[in-house]
């Protein structure tokens, strides 16, 4: 069942068309990966999503619920509702500075008043717990390497519980020896369930953890499919050549 219904999503920046007609469905369970060059519009449509960028026309909807319907927003207060559903996680992990690790965990479910401050901090040592970092609750973002901060910033995305992550280049800014540790995070949330959309250049992630793989170019999904399918033998002479000129780099 489709979890996040995006139809016909269209966005511009000035004259720049990024995003044009984009449709795709996830499906609740479902890991997808989003691979394709550089500028062709992955984040933006990552963004979109949940409303970091305005769109110009098309519809998104989680669990039936629109977020915007054929070009229109829902009323703010639903639009609040049904974007919570949706944890995000960025390149650059956006940790706040001047507060510890698990004050940047509690801060926004603190605001939102979705807990009390006990059971918030409860809640976030658990998920620093999880993702390996219990011993760095009361430390400042500073002293983490890149790849705790990562970490810090996929415990923090879990905490309002959300139905769908999602990933925009999550390894990008790590040094190649700390990518994996964050990869077997992501690893481990997959094999829990967590419904995912991941923006990556780890083909080997989407090869081994993803179920759906979408290329992206030029603001266009050229062609999805299992990874087996769309990355060993892709119908679309784009795909061909992206996926060639990549592994070349790597
Ligand atoms: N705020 C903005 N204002 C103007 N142009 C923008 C803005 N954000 C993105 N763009 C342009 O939109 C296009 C798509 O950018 P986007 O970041 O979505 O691509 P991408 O596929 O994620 O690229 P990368 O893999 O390099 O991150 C690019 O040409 C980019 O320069």
């Amino acid at each position: 069942m489709a979890i996040l219904e995006v139809t016909n999503l269209k966005k511009s920046f000035g004259p720049l068309e990024v995003l044009k007609q984009i449709s795709f469905d996830v499906n609740k369970n479902e890991v997808v990966a989003v691979i394709g060059p550089s500028g062709s519009g992955k984040s933006t449509m990552l963004r979109s999503l949940v409303h970091l960028e305005e769109i110009d026309g098309g519809s998104i909807a989680v669990d039936g619920q629109f977020i915007v319907q054929e070009g229109v927003y829902s009323k703010p207060q639903q639009l609040k509702q049904i974007t919570s559903k949706m944890g995000m996680v960025f390149q650059h992990f956006n940790l706040f500075p001047h507060l510890s690790v698990l004050d940047n965990l509690v801060l926004a479910p603190k605001l939102l008043k979705e807990g009390s401050t006990a059971d918030l901090r409860k809640r976030g040592v658990e998920l620093l717990a999880k993702v390996g970092l219990a011993d760095k609750a009361d430390v400042l973002p500073a002293k983490l390497s890149g790849g705790q901060k990562q970490r810090v910033a996929i415990a923090r995305a879990l905490m309002r519980n959300p139905d769908i992550l999602l990933f925009d280049e999550p390894t990008s800014a790590l040094d190649p020896e700390l990518t994996g540790e964050v990869l077997r995070v992501m690893k481990d949330l997959a094999q829990e369930h967590m419904t995912m959309i991941v923006v990556t250049h780890e083909m080997e992630f989407a090869r081994d953890v993803a179920d759906t793989v979408l290329f992206m170019d030029n603001g266009e999904i050229i062609e999805s499919g299992s990874p087996v399918d769309l990355l060993t033998n892709p119908k679309k002479e784009r795909t061909k050549a992206f996926l060639q000129r990549t592994m070349r780099e790597s």
